[in-house]
């Protein structure tokens, strides 16, 4: 069954276009992942599947129920966990996990035995008795992710699930992400703007910039689809001179002049290395560097948008200059958070 569908959706807020006719789907089970810079939208569009946000146009089903007729039902359906921490630091895990389970009406058998998996899970049965203020922020992390999964939603929304963590809790949250999905059959949706975790984690990932997909599909057809790797080689000057040559070469894909040189598509770069020295050879030109690299996320980025999620990042504040993440949502727009999943 499809989890979420989602059909041309669109979020105008003030002049700006936040969400500009999304389409998608997300299978059941499925871990699928947003990926883009801070400012392309994906908060927006999370917003809008967990009823938080009401749609400019378009429509979306989450677990088969119609975002805007049946708000009740897809609230029910999904858990989330927001950017921002909120746990109650002066409550136990478990306690922090009980005041949740009370939010959905849970009986005192079933809270018991759910905070027990939960903990289990997410490797803080140990610590169950300890004040959450005393955990790491990894810990924490695990322990929201839990939460959203108490209720057992068809659908657990992670905006962002690993900011602010050091490399190392970032990888142990990928794991354990991992495995529950694996063990849970819940669907994921994950926002990321970090090309690793989109990688490392997601079935699926939709590139979102400025609004739109502009490309959709697993980590690895996504990479495949640029036909190769990239071998970039700096020059002293005469950088036309290496293009001609590089036209009449039948085992380069593509090539894009730079400023200092060219960055050569090619099947297998590392055995390439050496013909392309002899073009340059032969074409009289001085190599003052070569690297050879095989092509991630941040590549199809590169050449779907002509500039680096970074790159992006910088020049993306709001309409009125601010951040995204400072900028306060209409409340009248807001509902309650009750039966989001976001608890206290
Ligand atoms: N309430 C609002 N008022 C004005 N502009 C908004 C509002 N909400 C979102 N935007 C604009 O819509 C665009 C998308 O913002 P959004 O927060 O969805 O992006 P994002 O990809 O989730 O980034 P982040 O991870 O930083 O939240 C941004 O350019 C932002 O300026």
């Amino acid at each position: 069954m499809t989890a979420i569908r989602v059909t041309d959706l669109t979020k105008t807020v003030g002049c700006v276009t936040a969400v500009d006719g999304i389409s998608f789907t997300v299978e059941d089970g499925e871990l699928f992942g947003l990926l883009g810079p801070n400012g392309a939208g994906k908060s927006t569009l999370i917003n809008m599947l967990v009823t938080l946000l009401r749609p400019t146009s378009g429509t979306a089903t989450v677990n088969g129920h119609d975002i805007i007729e049946e708000t009740g039902a897809v609230r029910n359906s999904l858990g989330i966990v927001f950017q921002e921490p909120a746990l109650d630091e002066e409550l136990t895990g478990e306690e922090n996990l009980a005041f949740h389970s009370r939010l959905y009406g849970q009986s005192k058998t079933v809270r018991q035995q759910r905070i027990d998996e939960i903990l289990d899970l997410v490797g803080l049965s140990e610590q169950r008795d300890d004040p959450v203020g005393t955990y790491s922020g990894g810990m924490k992390r695990r322990l929201e992710i839990g939460r959203g999964l108490l209720h057992e939603p068809a659908v657990l929304f992670l905006d962002e699930p690993t900011v602010g963590l050091d490399a190392r809790t970032r990888r142990d949250t990928w794991e354990y992400i991992q495995r529950m999905n694996e063990e849970t059959d819940v669907s994921v949706v994950l926002t990321t703007h970090y090309i690793e975790e989109a990688e490392q984690l997601c079935d699926r990932v939709a590139i979102v910039d400025e609004g739109r997909i502009v490309a959709i599909d697993s980590p690895t057809a996504l990479t495949a689809s640029l036909g190769g790797d990239v071998v970039a080689i700096d020059v002293e000057g005469r950088v036309a001179a290496l293009a001609t040559r590089l036209d009449a070469c039948p085992w380069v894909s593509r090539y894009t002049t730079t400023d200092t040189g060219v960055r050569v598509t090619v099947e297998r770069g590392e055995t390439r290395i050496a013909d392309l020295v002899r073009l340059a050879d032969d074409a009289d030109v001085a190599i003052t560097s070569v690297d050879s690299h095989t092509p991630n996320l941040e590549t199809v980025f590169l050449s779907l948008t002509g500039a680096t999620l970074t790159e992006r990042e910088a020049d993306t504040p709001a309409s009125d200059g601010r951040r995204p993440r400072d900028v306060p949502v209409d409340p009248a727009e807001t509902p309650a958070r009750a039966n989001t999943g976001d608890g206290e």
